[in-house]
């Protein structure tokens, strides 16, 4: 048995087709949305990440807006480089690329950010919001895998799922999403306290791996026929490696390749609460 490939590519270019055209609708309104990303050092993968989304936006014709700062850059430094994406009418979203350098504060970086202008939606006010189970920019890799599972069919209401790694960006937020009336999941959420992980892996239907430990998920701890999400961005001797284990290929029902699954749906999403800001601001 073989999983079915869960195409993050194929289903993000298609997100992205949509995105397209609803930028030109707002282009002919004399409206143009602009993804704003602030950058501090030279971490090698961020660098590649935020060059990705800059191209991402120019593909569907959204502006963008690159603010690069030294490894060195001071709280003041990066404070005022917020302040400016809030007062600039050019941008509509933005992101602050994490993680920061330790000198940094970031919970007081992203309480400074206007919360309409969050593309992430990892601003402590529209995380609050979901929390609340209340409409807000939905963290973009979260929102990635839900629509990802629900393109291939995957039941979602009922399921039991296993969140491993308790991490914001993923783990947490998406075990808020999961747990909304409107996907009515049952969530697991492991992480390196957990005493048997392999036994809750074992019962899910769904398990997301977001732990940042290569091969974490084997092959022996995944239910036969489970739909298996790989998060993981390490790096080992310079190639990708996720969280899961090339054989789990043969006992998932489902399961994402790695490159090629969640990270394309992340970097779509980000595009689309770039425009749905644009158009909330415009409505
Ligand atoms: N404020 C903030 N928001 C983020 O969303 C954020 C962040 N900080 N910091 C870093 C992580 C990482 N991340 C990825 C997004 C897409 C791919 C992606 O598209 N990867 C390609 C492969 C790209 C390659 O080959 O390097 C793929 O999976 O097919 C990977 C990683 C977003 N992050």
């Amino acid at each position: 048995m073989s999983a079915v490939r869960l195409d993050g590519k194929a289903t993000a270019a298609k997100i992205k087709a949509d995105l397209t055209a609803r930028v030109s609708a707002l282009r002919e309104r004399g409206i143009t949305p602009g993804l704003g990303t602030v950058l501090v050092g030279d971490d090698p993968g961020s660098q590649i990440y935020v060059a990705g989304k800059h191209r991402d936006c120019a593909e569907v014709g959204i502006a963008s807006i690159r603010v690069d700062l030294p490894a060195t850059a001071t709280q003041a430094e990066v404070e005022a480089a917020v302040d400016e994406l809030n007062a600039s009418p050019e941008c509509t979203g933005y992101i602050v690329q994490l993680p920061l350098p330790k000198h940094l504060d970031t919970m007081a970086l992203l309480e400074r950010m206007d919360p309409a202008k969050d593309a992430d939606g990892l601003h402590p006010v529209n995380l609050g919001r979901l929390v609340h189970m209340v409409d807000a920019p939905l963290p973009c890799t979260p929102h990635g895998i839900v629509l990802l599972l629900q393109e291939y069919g995957v039941p979602i209401k009922g399921a039991e799922v296993a969140l491993v790694g308790r991490g914001i960006t993923v783990g947490r937020s998406l075990g808020l999403l999961l747990t909304r009336r409107s996907e009515n999941a049952t969530v697991t959420l492991c992480h390196t306290g957990t005493q048997d992980l392999a036994g809750h892996v074992r019962r899910a239907d769904i398990v997301v791996a977001a732990a940042g430990v290569p091969g974490l998920i084997t092959k022996d701890m995944v239910k036969p026929g489970a739909a298996v999400l790989d998060v993981g961005v390490s790096r080992v001797n310079g190639k990708i490696a996720g969280d899961v284990a090339p054989d789990v290929a043969e006992v998932a029902g489902f399961l994402t390749p790695n490159p090629g699954g969640v990270g394309p749906m992340t970097r779509a999403l980000l595009l689309a609460n770039v425009v749905e800001a644009a158009e909330r601001l415009h409505a």
